[in-house]
């Protein structure tokens, strides 16, 4: 593996994993992960269904406990014993895959996005959440439904909602598993716009994407997985010139420049369309 990045421990890592395995029964699904995010970056995690993209973000946030290997957010370690108790969970936001909002409870966008600034031990709503609440949801372009059930929203709709939950938190750490799958083009222009802001101000950003679209030029490092394993960790991917028409944006990592780390290369990549030059 061709990999300039040191495997050490960097006190601006927001996000450190090592060594993580992560077994289901008989799958194997990550296998031998390291990666790290720094502070301020926004890591695209590329790859195929089915390569381990989700196991590998629930196992970050502490929902999989990994086999193997170890993780380290905002600087403490996801231990086995009191999971994550060193973490401070309210600086984190984390939007899971293709979850539906309400979770089959008629909550309105308000109860849902408000959940968002309950964390740890914290039981009640701090002062002034009605106006954080309201926030969240005009970022994400749904003000006006504040007082909607979110079961009545649509998926679009509701995936935005999940956004808002997290963003209600004010985070340093965003983790997003595909926010965008099923948004229309006019709310990932919004919600891309959006995280500029909140990257500027400092925002660090892992997030799953299938297509870097609208985020593209947000997004300073990719890391793709196959089968459960890193096989790109560099540069972000690019449309090829004869690919780089409206309808077609395929994208492909480069590992000539920016630094760009190539770990593996075309047989692993081409079920992707990725290419990858050393
Ligand atoms: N708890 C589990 N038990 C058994 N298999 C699992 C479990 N969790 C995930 N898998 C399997 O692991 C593989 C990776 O799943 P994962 O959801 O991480 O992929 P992904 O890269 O996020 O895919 P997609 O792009 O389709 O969302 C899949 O084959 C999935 O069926």
């Amino acid at each position: 593996m061709t990999d300039t990045r040191q495997v050490t421990e960097s006190s601006e890592a927001v996000i450190e994993a090592r060594g993580l395995h992560f077994r289901a029964g008989a799958s194997h699904i990550l296998r031998g992960i390291d990666l790290t995010v720094d502070r301020g970056e926004v890591v695209a995690l590329l790859g195929a269904n089915g390569s381990g993209k989700s196991t590998l973000v629930r196992a970050l946030v502490g929902i999989n406990t990994p086999s193997e290997g170890t993780v380290r957010l905002l600087g403490e370690p996801l231990g086995a014993g009191r999971r994550g108790a060193g973490v401070d969970w309210s600086r984190i936001g984390y939007v899971p895959q293709r979850a539906g909002a309400g979770g089959g409870i008629p909550s309105t966008a308000q109860e849902v996005v408000a959940s968002g600034l309950l964390h740890g031990r914290r039981l009640r709503l701090p002062r002034g959440w009605r106006d954080q609440v309201a926030n969240a949801l005009e970022q994400v372009g749904l003000a006006d439904r504040v007082r909607d059930p979110v079961h009545l929203l649509s998926g679009g709709q509701q995936q935005r909602i999940l956004i808002a939950r997290a963003l209600v938190r004010e985070p340093d750490l965003l983790v997003l598993d595909e926010p965008v799958a099923g948004v229309d083009v006019a709310s990932q222009e919004a919600f891309a716009a959006t995280m500029e802001r909140l990257v500027d101000g400092g925002l660090t950003v892992l997030v799953v994407l299938h297509e870097l679209g609208e985020l593209e030029p947000l997004v300073s490092r990719a890391v793709v997985l196959r089968h459960g394993k890193v096989v790109h960790d560099g540069a972000p991917p690019r449309a090829r010139d004869d690919h780089d028409r409206v309808g077609h944006r395929h994208q492909h990592p480069h590992g000539d420049d920016n630094g760009g780390r190539v770990v593996r290369d075309t047989a692993e990549t081409r079920a992707l369309d990725l290419e990858v030059r050393p």
